[in-house]
This record gives structure tokens, sequence and C-alpha cells, in this order.
């Protein structure tokens, strides 16, 4: 072998066994943190603790490495520090290859158990009796709008929003087959289908559009039939080995999606943080003024709000909001005091690092 590529390596060799003292001793500490977490019934994950670790590689000055990648590389680093103070187990709508859950790899890395479910219902199950330690379920797309069935699941639920996480959607076109021509049906999950309309009226006007419950499944249906090809993720072509005919069809760029990760304690501040509560109110003149009020008093800045029927009485609704800052917060926990002075009802959803990309 080349002399210089060999003493190159040899130095590589020497770094790598510097890198690998150092995280070992990096756990060491971290046993000891979890040790402590186990004493006082504090949660493994911490959200707040992570948030300040991405901020900091963020103001980083780097020569070589892409802060992406940097994050990546921490992200992992912090999977298997998890890992080893306790193997927790997220729950995630399903099935596998699924944005979701490469919102929940993203938010948790590769080194703890991830269990698929059929339904955000089984998610929210799973995390309040105790099957799982988190859950992560999708909120609001940045084309299509908010997911309804996960706003109503907090109405009955106890669970709490402890972290978000954003990801770029980005559909491709998934078959058995070798080129477009031999596409009779496309199958995908009715948003996918809906983002890819200009694509499809373009590169495939004569197939049949067929909707599935998630693109995933409809990667599984298209691994079955060559005629047919799946709106799906570059994940969903490797786990179930199609072809990709065509990267990035959606008709939008910037197109993303909002996920929440659901537990069952708040996390404690971050420093920069979002809290979500949802109230119903009074039938009466100026009953949502007096509460948006409440938060310009107190100089709280409103970053969301969706209303969607109470299901419990006809034209009544409930609200959902999203404001910046913590409830440990001053500010925030003299807001939310008053409003539950004014209104029937309310519920704190949570308060959660705002996320970092
Ligand atoms: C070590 C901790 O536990 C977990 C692992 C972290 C890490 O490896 O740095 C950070 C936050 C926690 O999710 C901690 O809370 O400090």
């Amino acid at each position: 072998m080349n002399k210089d590529l060999q003493d190159l390596r040899v130095q590589i060799n020497e770094i790598d066994n510097k890198i690998i003292e150092l995280l070992e001793k990096r756990l060491e500490i971290v046993k000891e943190v979890g040790a402590i977490k186990r004493e006082k019934s504090l949660s493994f994950y911490a959200p707040e603790r992570e948030n300040q670790i991405y901020k900091a590689l963020d103001s980083l000055k780097l020569t070589f490495m892409n802060k992406n990648s940097l994050k990546a590389i921490f992200r992992e680093i912090m999977s298997v520090s998890i890992k080893m103070e306790e193997p927790l187990t997220i729950s995630y709508l399903g099935p596998e290859a699924t944005f979701t859950h490469q919102a929940a790899i993203e938010k948790f890395g590769t080194s703890l158990y991830y269990q698929p479910e059929e339904s955000i219902e089984d998610v929210f199950f799973d995390v309040e009796q105790d099957r799982a330690d988190f859950g992560v379920v999708p909120i609001e797309n940045s084309i299509e709008g908010v997911v309804n069935y996960t706003l109503d699941m907090f109405v009955n639920s106890n669970v709490k929003i402890v972290s978000e996480v954003m990801v770029d959607i980005k559909h491709n076109l998934l078959s058995k087959a070798t080129s477009l021509s031999e596409i009779k049906a496309v199958y995908s999950h009715p948003n996918a289908l809906g983002q890819c309309k200009n694509w499809l009226k373009k590169h495939l006007p004569n197939a049949i559009l067929l909707e599935t419950a998630s693109t995933a499944k409809a990667a599984k249906i298209a691994a079955k039939d060559k005629s047919v090809a799946a709106i799906s993720s570059l994940a969903a072509s490797s786990l179930y080995d199609l072809n990709v005919l065509a990267r990035g069809i959606e008709d939008k760029i910037n197109n993303v999606t909002r996920f929440l990760v659901i537990g069952k304690h708040i996390p404690s501040p971050s420093g920069e943080d979002k809290t979500s509560l949802m109230f119903s109110i009074h039938d009466k003149v100026g009953a949502l003024y007096s509460i948006l009020k409440i938060f310009y008093d107190n100089q709280i800045n409103l970053t969301r709000i969706e209303s969607r029927p109470s299901k419990q009485e006809n034209w009544s609704y409930i609200f959902y909001v999203d404001v910046d800052g913590h409830i440990e917060s001053e500010s925030v926990k003299k807001a939310f005091d008053s409003l539950s002075e004014i209104v029937p009802f309310v519920k704190l959803l949570g308060s959660y690092p705002k996320y970092i990309k």
C-alpha cells in the first residue's frame, strides 16, 4: 500500500482510539446522571438539556464539519447515553418508514426501542398505559394544516407534550418497475397524492390514483405488484427493496411536518420554550377578546391558535394555543392563572423546548 496513505491511516486510528476513550469517559459520567435521575424519579430523556447541547454546537465555528452532520453525531451519542441510563421505548404512528418514524429517529436516535402503532390513538394509549415511555405523533403540515385527530386526543388524555420536531417532507415515486411507462396505478396517503398532483398529471396522466392509510403502506403494496408505484419515503424504498423512479416529486418545496413528542412529565425550562394550552370559552360578547388580552397584558407572544368542535354541544368550540415561554416563567404562569379564572375549562398540554434545526 502507498506509504503516505498508510501513515495517514495510522494517524486516523490514533484519533479514533482517543474518540472512543473519551466516549467511554462520557458514558461513565452519564451513568452517574442516570443514577441521580432514578433516585429522584426524574425523566431519563431530558429534551431541555439536549436543546442546550444542540445550541452550543450551533454556535461553533467549524472548518470542515457541516452543522447537520455534527448534530447527527451528537444525536447518536445522546441516544446511546439514554439507552445506558434506561432502555426507553418510543411508540410512533407507523408502520416503519413513515415520516413519523423518521421524526422519532431524528428526536431519539437509533439506539432506543421503537414500537410502530396503527393509529394516533394507540400511540397515546401506549404512553398513558406505560407500554411506551414516549410517543411521536404528527400535529401539523405546512401545506395541509393541522392533524385534527391528534388535537382531539388531548381532550380526554393526560399525556403532556415534552418536545417537538420538524421534518422536511420529500416525496418519491417507488416501484418494482424500472420505468414510468410500466406504471398503471399510484398508491399513497391522500395528503401525499394531493401534494404531488401536478407532477402526477404531467408524468403519469393515465395512472389510477389510489389512497392508503400511510405512505409506507403504499410502498408495501408496490412491493407486490410491478405495475403499480407508491409515493413514499426513501426509507421505504430500502425497507421494501423498491426502485426510486423519481425523487422529490412534491409540487411545492418547503413542505414541512411538525411532530410532537408526548410523555408524562413536563421538562424543565431550556431557555427557549413554548407552552401549549387548550380551553373552552363562555358564549358571550368579547369572550375570546378577553382571553387574548390576557396574553397581551402579560406580553406573551401567541404563536398559534386553532379551534375545534367541542363534540359536547353543537357550535361550541375548544381553542388550542401555543405561546412563547415556559409555564414556570412568571409571565406564562400569571397568564395561565388569569385564564383559569375566566374560562369554563382550561388544560396545560405542555411546556417544551423549541425545535432547533
Ligand atoms: C446525560 C443525560 O441524559 C440524557 C442524555 C444526554 C446526553 O447524553 O448528553 C442529554 C440529555 C438526556 O436526554 C442528562 O440528562 O444530562
